[in-house]
């Protein structure tokens, strides 16, 4: 993976067809545990929002392959005071190896990569959410054997997680739906263009209102919260718009016998999805979220240097 040593990831389309195939069966190897790799780095986890997944598999696989990691927490650090991204980016960039984002505006994102001068990874913003995705990705690939040709409906927001999901997807050649009601809870316009663009003739992307449409004969159900991290203020208007769109057994019952539902957590049972789906046979959550370690620890590798 030396293609992608000293990289930003700050969008999944930052990663081309091959670099991503390679990163999932890279992912596959370490999580056998056929191959290992360590180094002496340190990862820097600076959130200005929630985390339970992200925070603890970058931390753990960052342990696992032999470094450190530094919390920087906002609230004790001198960003919550207001100290400005372009310096707190510098002096940054001088102590750590590699930098983990988690933050509002993707433009915030790229100015820690523009002025760090290290390596940086999104670790969720408002428009993009990429390490889920490889995490996601990998499921997929376990459960299938590839993800090639397979088709993966995503219902509920046209938010952050299916924005990555639009990309990624597209990339390994699977067909893409989306159903969501209408604006302005639709995907960005331009990351669908971006979609199509990479699945080419290879496969459809739809952007939907009608959510059984999209369930028909589907592989991979995929839902995530009705109101993102900084939306908290909509959820309970949300609720009623977004009812039609909430993946239950009637929904589930659409697709194909042998599909899996995933969520990237964390869910809210009643809403996006019903506990029954949540825990029943189909549900694949808990490996997905297991997966965000596997996948992680081979970006972190990637990037901070194996060949
Ligand atoms: N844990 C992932 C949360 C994803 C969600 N769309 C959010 O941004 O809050
Ligand atoms: N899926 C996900 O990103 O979880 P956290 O918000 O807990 O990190």
């Amino acid at each position: 993976m030396a293609a992608l040593k000293g990289r930003h990831l700050l969008s999944v389309a930052d990663l081309n067809v091959q670099e991503l195939t390679d990163l999932l069966a890279f992912a596959a190897q370490l999580k056998s545990g056929e191959t290992s790799w360590t180094c002496r780095k340190i990862l820097g986890l600076l959130f200005t929002k929630a985390s339970t997944r992200t925070r603890v598999s970058f931390t753990v696989a960052m342990y696992q392959l032999g470094g450190q990691v530094i919390d920087l927490n906002p609230s004790v650090t001198q960003v919550s005071r207001g100290e400005p991204v372009t310096d707190t980016a510098r002096v940054l960039g001088r102590y750590l190896d590699i930098l983990a984002v988690r933050t509002f505006k993707q433009s915030e994102l790229e100015d820690y990569a523009k002025y760090s001068g290290i390596p940086v990874i999104n670790a969720l913003t408002d428009l993009e959410h990429p390490c889920q995705i490889l995490a996601d990705l990998l499921t997929i690939q376990e459960c299938f054997g590839s993800c090639a040709g397979k088709t993966l409906s995503y219902f509920g927001d046209g938010n952050n997680v299916a924005h990555s999901l639009l990309l990624g997807c597209a990339m390994m050649g699977m067909n893409v739906r989306v159903a969501v009601p209408s604006e302005p809870y639709e995907p960005d316009p331009e990351i669908v263009a971006k979609a199509k663009e990479f699945a080419g003739d290879k496969a459809e992307i739809t952007v939907t209102y009608d959510s059984k449409a999209a369930a028909e004969g589907t592989d991979v159900l995929y839902t995530d919260v009705w109101a993102s991290m900084g939306q908290e203020m909509e959820a309970r208007e949300r609720i009623p718009l977004f009812k039609p769109y909430q993946v239950n057994q009637e929904l589930l019952s659409l697709a194909h016998s042998d599909a899996i539902v995933l969520h990237c957590l964390p869910a809210h049972r009643g809403e996006e999805i019903t506990g029954e789906v949540m825990e029943g046979a189909q549900s694949r959550l808990w490996d997905q979220a297991e997966n965000r370690m596997h996948a992680q620890k081979a970006l972190l590798a990637s990037i901070l240097g194996k060949d």
